[in-house]
């Protein structure tokens, strides 16, 4: 099972609605190799349709529709010849609630994803990626003499950190990750933080965020979306978070990120 390496993550006119309801409208952004990208810009702006649609999450909502392409490492992972089931394994995603199988070991939970990408594994293989996938989740410490014990007895941080060494184990070349903290105390925030920071390199990250210092404490670049009144959510802004959130160009990027709306 070679590990691959993190990937550009490419997209672009991406254009989405649900039925005749238009929500993107041509956006295009480059997520770059081993970086942590944040999708920062008020509710309802498309932040999560954007995400959904990049790892063909978007399609399984029937009212859903698309147009762009979605290129990874110079494939567009929406061309006809391409598997679902290889871009979800390529690009995985946590959500913002914790979604472990609750009644599954901790072990089990760590490697569920071999199973649903057709992955075949020994015992030395799973023992290997159980305590490297945990590892890389910041939560190998906390649960190596209890490996067997249900996901659902976790604490929620550490259920979180579960999910992200579940979405590990398959070796992803992308993690997509929405609103990853929004259910958790500080101190469970925090060490999900450390966890991506550890990632930096290792795997490419886009993170929609509503905090504003997280999105300047977890990124090397931000995307500001919005979506002006009854029209589509487009990309406003993005760049370098550093000068995103000091000297931002647009006077909406400057408002929002000073919390002066949204
Ligand atoms: N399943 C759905 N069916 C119909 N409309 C939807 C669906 N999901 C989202 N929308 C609409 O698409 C638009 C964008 O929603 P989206 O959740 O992508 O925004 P967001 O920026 O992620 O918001 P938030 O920050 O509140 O999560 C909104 O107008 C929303 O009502």
């Amino acid at each position: 099972m070679p590990r691959e390496q993190a990937a550009e993550l490419q997209a672009n006119q991406i254009s989405a609605w649900f039925g005749e309801h238009k929500v993107l409208d041509r956006v295009s952004l480059t997520m770059h190799a081993g970086q942590v990208t944040a999708l920062i810009g008020p509710s309802g702006c498309g932040k999560s349709t954007f995400l959904r649609i990049l790892n063909r999450m978007h399609e399984m909502i029937p009212s859903a529709s698309l147009a762009g392409e979605v290129v990874l490492d110079g494939a567009d992972i929406y061309h006809p010849g391409q598997r679902i089931t290889a871009a979800r394994r390529n690009i995985g995603m946590v959500f913002q609630k914790a979604n472990p199988f609750p009644a599954m070991s901790i072990y089990d939970n760590a490697i569920a994803g071999l199973k649903l990408c057709g992955i075949k594994a020994s015992r030395a293989q799973k023992d290997f990626l159980v305590e490297d996938s945990l590892r890389k989740a910041s939560l190998w410490d906390e649960v190596k003499d209890r490996l067997q014990q249900p996901g659902g007895g976790l604490s929620g941080g550490q259920q979180q950190r579960l999910c992200i060494a579940r979405s590990l184990a398959v070796s992803p070349r992308v993690l997509l990750m929405d609103e990853p903290c929004s259910a958790l105390d500080p101190t469970s925030t925090r060490r999900v933080e450390e966890t991506i920071e550890s990632l930096r390199g290792q795997v490419t990250i886009v993170i929609v965020t509503h905090n504003m210092q997280q999105a300047a404490r977890v990124s090397d670049t931000c995307a500001f979306f919005l979506a002006s009144q009854n029209t589509p959510g487009a990309i406003v802004e993005h760049g370098d978070t550093h000068a995103m959130f000091n000297n931002p160009q647009d006077q909406r990027t400057s408002d929002y990120v000073n919390g002066r709306f949204g």
